[in-house]
């Protein structure tokens, strides 16, 4: 069974492609990391695959009644917004609950649980102008667990927070995964991907290779998104090893 299925897809903003020839799978379950030059199109694929962003030409295709849950690349997440942690997770329950519904004691254990998962106990009322970059993204991750969705998806989750942040959410990815749900995220830590991602995705633009990891990162595959990339523009940055993320956001 397939989670999401891309039909010859292109993705761009206002009529300007951006992304082509996407075709493919992400099958039910699987763990697939979305890898490739600055620029390439990876979140704007997230966004098409999320239903942000119509396809100007294909089709996406998602199993019927299946759920989504998407956490954007943090430099596009609001945090003067006045709310507290408990706030912003609780907001987990929306789809279940509907926007402006109570939250019942049962929803606020839910939320407190959470919160014990991503190790952020007795952080409930803090301001999330408060937080530090790493206790942001475990209040994101502990949002993601209460969502229940079928299908994770995470952009850049790990960029720009501290080692031990990464290794516990890390932890999180991979009970999702063990827990059937689809998970993919787009990522630039190659060594990360290696070790955590079986699938990969490598994008320039459109896709160089889908297949296991190992394949997908083939130096030759590397060297072809490169050139892609640049083929389209000429002042595409690309990091190669994984760290770091240039001045991108
Ligand atoms: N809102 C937008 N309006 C117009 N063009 C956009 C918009 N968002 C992205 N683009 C363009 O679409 C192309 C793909 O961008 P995208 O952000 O998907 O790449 P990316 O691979 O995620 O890059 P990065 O690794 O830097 O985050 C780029 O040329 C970008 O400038």
């Amino acid at each position: 069974m397939s989670a999401i299925r891309l039909k010859d897809v292109t993705l761009g903003y206002e009529g300007h492609p951006a992304v082509h020839h996407l075709d493919g799978t992400f099958e039910d379950g699987s763990l697939t990391a979305i890898v490739g030059p600055n620029g390439s199109g990876k979140s704007t694929l997230l966004k098409g695959i999320v239903g942000m962003l119509q396809p100007l030409t294909g089709s996406i295709e998602r199993a019927p009644g299946a759920t989504i849950a998407y956490l954007p690349q943090s430099a596009d997440i609001d945090r003067t917004f006045p709310a507290t942690v408990a706030d912003l997770v609780a907001l987990g329950h929306w789809r279940r609950r509907g926007l402006f519904a109570a939250i019942t004691g049962a929803d606020y254990r839910e939320v407190e649980e959470a919160l014990a998962t991503v190790g952020l106990t007795g952080f409930e009322n803090r301001p999330l102008d408060t937080l530090s970059g790493g206790q942001l993204q475990r209040a994101l991750f502990a949002r993601v667990m209460l969502q229940d969705a079928d299908t994770i998806l995470l952009d850049e989750p790990f960029t720009a927070i501290d080692e031990k942040t990464v290794i516990d959410l890390i932890e999180l990815v991979r009970r999702w995964h063990a827990e059937d749900r689809t998970v993919i995220a787009v990522l630039h830590d190659a060594e990360m991907v290696k070790a955590v991602f079986p699938r990969t995705l490598l994008m320039a633009r459109e896709p160089v290779c889908w297949a296991d990891t190992d394949k997908a990162l083939k130096a030759e595959n590397l060297l072809k998104a490169r050139r892609m990339t640049e083929a389209w523009d000429e002042h595409a940055p690309w990091h190669e090893n994984g760290h770091g993320h240039g001045g991108g956001h």
